[in-house]
This record gives structure tokens, C-alpha cells and sequence, in this order.
């Protein structure tokens, strides 16, 4: 069994908060791994510690055994650690097509030089109708990112997330305000992806997360609950007595 992405013993306070308390995560390689827990639980602030926008008070961060608990957050992305985020960040102007440009160009270290190589590169071009395809932006790949619906505009910014080559994509709610019809197309793209990628995904919705996750760790008041397969997870009472009044857990 290979580790992809790992915490030991990781800490994190916010004055006198415990927010991350003694957590060791351990997500394996091509996994499709949910991180759960109420509201407060300190998702987000696991994510955070993960990409290097916030320091851990102690504890370590292993990137395929590599030790990059003090890297800054670029040279994790270099490292192939992604994320998308919860509130959207593309550019409103600009189209899928040349959204996505930009990203592959960025990683090919071309930059805003793109459109003048654009039509010069198959092997670019190709990659660029790849994700355009993959993520069901095709269809709208000339119209402006702002007017796309909602749905579209987080299938963009995966896309882009994915343009980087990420080994390990961490995804904070990735179907946050998308209409319910259009959440399973959004994971089902992310299921789809190859298997080289691994996936953490923070979700709220209980239906997404166990009709997507392989695996599943289970947060509360910073600590690690339990983890194991979604079925483990789902039968066990104090998940269940964590999520009663919340919503409910159903395989
Ligand atoms: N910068 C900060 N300063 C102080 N406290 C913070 C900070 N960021 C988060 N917290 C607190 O840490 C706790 C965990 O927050 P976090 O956002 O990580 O939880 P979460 O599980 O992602 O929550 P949600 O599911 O509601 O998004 C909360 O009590 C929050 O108020």
C-alpha cells in the first residue's frame, strides 16, 4: 500500500482553540477519500494545513513520504498537491477555452504567452480539448466564465486544478450551491479521473460523499473519529450519534 498524502500527530490552535487535535490522516495512493464531520468539525482548517496556508503549531505533512510541513504553498503545487477552493476564483471574462489555456500553458511555464502559441502546439491543443471534454465544457467553451451556469463554472474549476498534473487534488466542497440535479454529474466527472490522481474531498452533502468515497475519515472537534469504508462508517453508532440533528447517513 503506497501513502500518497499523510499527517502525524498534526496540532493546530487558534489562541487557546485545539482546532486539530493529535490527527493522523493517512490517504493512500488512486484513493477516493472523504473527510466528514459537523459544522466546526476543522475540515477546512486540515485543507488548510495540507496546501501551506496555514502552519501547523506541530506535527508533520508527508507528500508521497516527503516531508513538506514548512514548504510554502507554490512549491507544494509544484510538488503535485492541488486544491479547488469553496468560492469561485476563475476569471469572469475570459472563456472555458482560454481558461484552461492559461492553466496548461502555466504549467508548461509558457505563462500569458499562449495565445500566440495557440494552433502551434498539438499536443497542447489536444490536452486543452482533453479537459474541455472530460469536464463537460465543450458546449459553452466560448462564452464568457460569468455568464456559464453555476454548475459549469465549478466543472471549470476543477478542470483547471486538474490542468496543473496534480497527483493528490484536494476538493473543499465542490458542489457547494449547485442545484441538486447537477451534484452527481460534478463527483462522477472527479470519480472518472484517472486513477493516478488521488482525491481528498471535503463534502457536506452524506449522499455525495457516499456514492463517491472509497474511504472515509470522520472528524469531530478537530480529532480523527473514525476512518475506514463507507460502510464501516455508515453502521457506526457514533457517527450516527455525531450527525443525529444534523443529517441523517444513508448508504
Ligand atoms: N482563523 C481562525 N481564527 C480563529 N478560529 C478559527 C479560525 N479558522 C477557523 N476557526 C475555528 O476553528 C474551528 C474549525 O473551523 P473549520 O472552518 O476548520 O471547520 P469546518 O469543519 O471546515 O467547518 P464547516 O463545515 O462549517 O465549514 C471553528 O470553531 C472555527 O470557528
Amino acid at each position: 500500500m503506497t501513502i500518497a498524502l499523510e499527517t502525524q500527530n498534526l496540532e493546530k490552535q487558534f489562541g487557546g482553540l485545539r482546532v486539530t487535535r493529535d490527527l493522523s490522516l493517512r490517504i493512500e495512493q488512486g484513493a477516493r477519500h472523504a473527510l466528514i464531520g459537523p459544522n466546526g468539525a476543522g475540515k477546512t482548517t486540515v485543507i488548510n494545513q495540507l496546501t501551506g496556508v496555514l502552519k501547523p503549531n506541530s506535527g508533520r505533512i508527508l507528500l508521497e513520504g516527503e516531508d513538506i510541513t514548512d514548504l510554502p504553498v507554490h512549491k507544494r503545487v509544484l510538488r503535485g498537491l492541488s486544491r479547488t477552493f469553496q468560492i469561485n476564483q476563475l476569471y469572469p471574462d475570459l472563456t472555458p477555452l482560454e481558461t484552461i489555456g492559461l492553466a496548461v500553458s502555466e504549467r508548461l511555464g509558457h505563462g500569458g504567452d499562449w495565445w500566440r502559441r495557440m494552433g502551434t502546439r498539438s499536443d497542447v491543443n489536444g490536452e486543452i480539448a482533453d479537459l474541455l471534454a472530460r469536464f463537460h465544457l465543450l458546449d459553452v467553451m466560448n462564452e464568457q466564465t460569468v455568464t456559464l451556469p453555476y454548475g459549469k463554472q465549478r466543472l471549470l474549476e476543477i478542470a483547471v486544478a486538474i490542468a496543473a498534473k496534480p497527483r493528490v487534488l484536494l476538493l473543499d466542497e465542490p458542489a457547494a450551491g449547485v442545484p441538486e440535479s447537477e451534484r452527481h454529474d460534478i463527483l462522477a466527472v472527479v470519480g472518472s479521473l484517472p486513477r493516478d490522481v488521488t482525491v481528498l474531498l471535503i463534502e457536506h452533502d452524506m449522499d455525495l460523499v457516499f456514492s463517491f468515497a472509497d474511504r472515509i475519515s470522520v472528524l469531530v472537534s478537530g480529532a480523527l473519529l473514525i476512518e475506514g469504508p463507507p460502510e464501516q462508517v455508515a453502521r457506526d453508532p457514533q457517527v450516527k450519534a455525531v450527525y443525529l440533528g444534523e443529517e441523517a447517513v444513508n448508504v
